[in-house]
């Protein structure tokens, strides 16, 4: 199957890459004091000796930019830590080491020393290593440790806290994430998930389904946006996620959510005594639909090692195909339908588009503006008119419109909208 479309390497390249900048969703209903992150990059400043501070600024109310340290090299310190890959991508988007990432240590590390992070790009590096790793890896940042192998590997317990504080990450990025503000202020989120939430347009009084909603993070922003004033149900598969989409609307103080868990391939039924009992809904029931679709979430960056196989990623389509069905039969007629996924397939992307306007003639494709991505791919069953009303996230040239750079250097991500006659 091709998985990254015609212009492979250059995709490969940039998929393995950190994005250059750090988004925040700002949340609407709070007050957010500039000065708190501003300070907050100021200490991190002294500790790393540089004069120049990152850029930040506000690319619309609720989306905050944060860029990379201008100025700022750091010497090795000479010591190695091994962490898996999935710790390695965090630490080159910001993030401090956790404990369970740790693969290896030396046996001689002491704690509050400097020590350089390596991500392990083959996965062969046995938990509890103490000698230097010789397989494939890849220096993601410095920082201090925080944590002895003896909390790490020898009590038998999954470790958990912090395990490395990370100074700098190999990326430039600062170390920053929602925590600086402590009452659900802002949210670490990809640009085009924010852009995503805009496409939707959540208003007052409006009736909106978020069909595959946990943790929340496009939830709470639809929330945020119609000013706790829409009404908006968010469903997900299990009662954890479930649980977890309620936790994000407390932290974000937003009141207008009910969360269930509930199998969405199953939540319209013509028996349904209406949205307020709860899924199944009746047809026609929601004014705005969102289908942030499950899928292979190849778009995300960096990254570092993909074990998914040609047969998990074409799997997808299966439940994406289900759930849109569901979501044409729950929105209202007149309503607006938003399709989203993290991947860069075709298949998942373009190629529903084409599939949902063949199989559902009431459903029309409109602009899912604001338009700040690319164009769909051409020759993937989208004239050029629907190129250009969806947005498609990624590296690629767009021979149809111009695409600022902010919006090429984030996630591999894809937006659709539709709308139901
Ligand atoms: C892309 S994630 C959603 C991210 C979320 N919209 C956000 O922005 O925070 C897809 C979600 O779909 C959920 N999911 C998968 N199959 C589902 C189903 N049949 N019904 C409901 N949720 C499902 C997964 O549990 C996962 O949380």
């Amino acid at each position: 199957m091709e998985v990254l479309g015609d212009s492979n390497n250059n995709m490969k390249a940039w998929l393995t890459q950190a994005p250059k900048l750090t988004t925040f969703r700002v949340n609407k209903l709070k007050k957010i004091e500039v000065d708190v992150l501003k300070n907050f990059l100021i200490s991190q400043r002294n500790v790393l000796d540089t004069t120049e501070l990152p850029d930040f600024y506000f690319l619309r109310p609720d989306c905050l930019i944060l860029g990379p340290w201008p100025e700022v090299s750091l010497k090795k310190a000479g010591k190695e830590v091994i962490v898996d890959a999935l710790c390695a991508a965090a630490v080159l988007r910001g993030a401090h080491v956790f404990a369970p990432g740790v693969m290896g240590l030396p046996v001689n590390s002491q704690l509050g020393e400097r020590v350089d992070i390596y991500g392990d790009l083959e996965g062969h590096c046995k938990r509890g290593l103490k000698v230097e790793y010789t397989g494939r890896k890849l220096y993601v940042g410095t920082g201090y440790l925080k944590m002895l192998r003896a909390d790490l590997f020898d009590n038998g317990v999954q470790p958990s806290g912090i395990a490395v504080h990370t100074i700098l990450p190999a990326s430039k990025l600062p170390v920053v994430n929602e925590t600086i503000y402590s009452k659900g202020e802002v949210l670490l989120q990809n640009l085009p998930s924010i852009v995503c939430g805009w496409v939707l347009d959540a208003k007052p009084n409006e009736c909106i389904l978020d069909m595959c909603a946990a943790p929340g993070n496009k939830t709470t922003h639809l929330a945020e946006m119609s000013n706790d004033q829409a009404t908006i149900i968010a469903l997900d598969k299990t009662p954890q996620k479930a649980a977890k989409i309620k936790e994000s609307c407390e932290i974000q103080g937003v009141t207008c959510v009910t969360a269930y868990a509930f199998d969405s391939t199953k939540c319209c039924s013509e028996e349904s005594k209406g949205i307020n009992s709860g899924p199944p809904f009746p047809p026609n029931s929601f004014d705005k639909v969102l289908l942030d679709a499950p899928c292979s979430g190849l778009g995300q960056r960096p990254q570092l090692v993909n074990k998914m196989t040609p047969k998990m990623i074409g799997s997808y389509k299966f439940v994406q195909r289900k759930l849109f069905a569901e979501a044409v039969k729950v929105l209202k007629v007149g309503g607006k339908l938003v399709y989203s996924t993290c991947t860069i397939t075709e298949e998942e992307n373009e190629g529903m588009v084409a599939w949902a306007l063949e199989k559902f003639p009431c459903l029309k494709l409109i602009p899912a503006e604001p338009i700040l991505g690319g164009t769909g791919l051409a020759n993937k069953g989208l004239n050029d008119a629907q190129r250009l009303m969806v947005q498609r996230f990624g590296p690629e040239d767009n021979e149809l419109r111009k695409v600022d750079p902010i919006y090429k250097d984030s996630i591999g991500f894809f937006i659709a909208a539709f709308s139901k006659s």
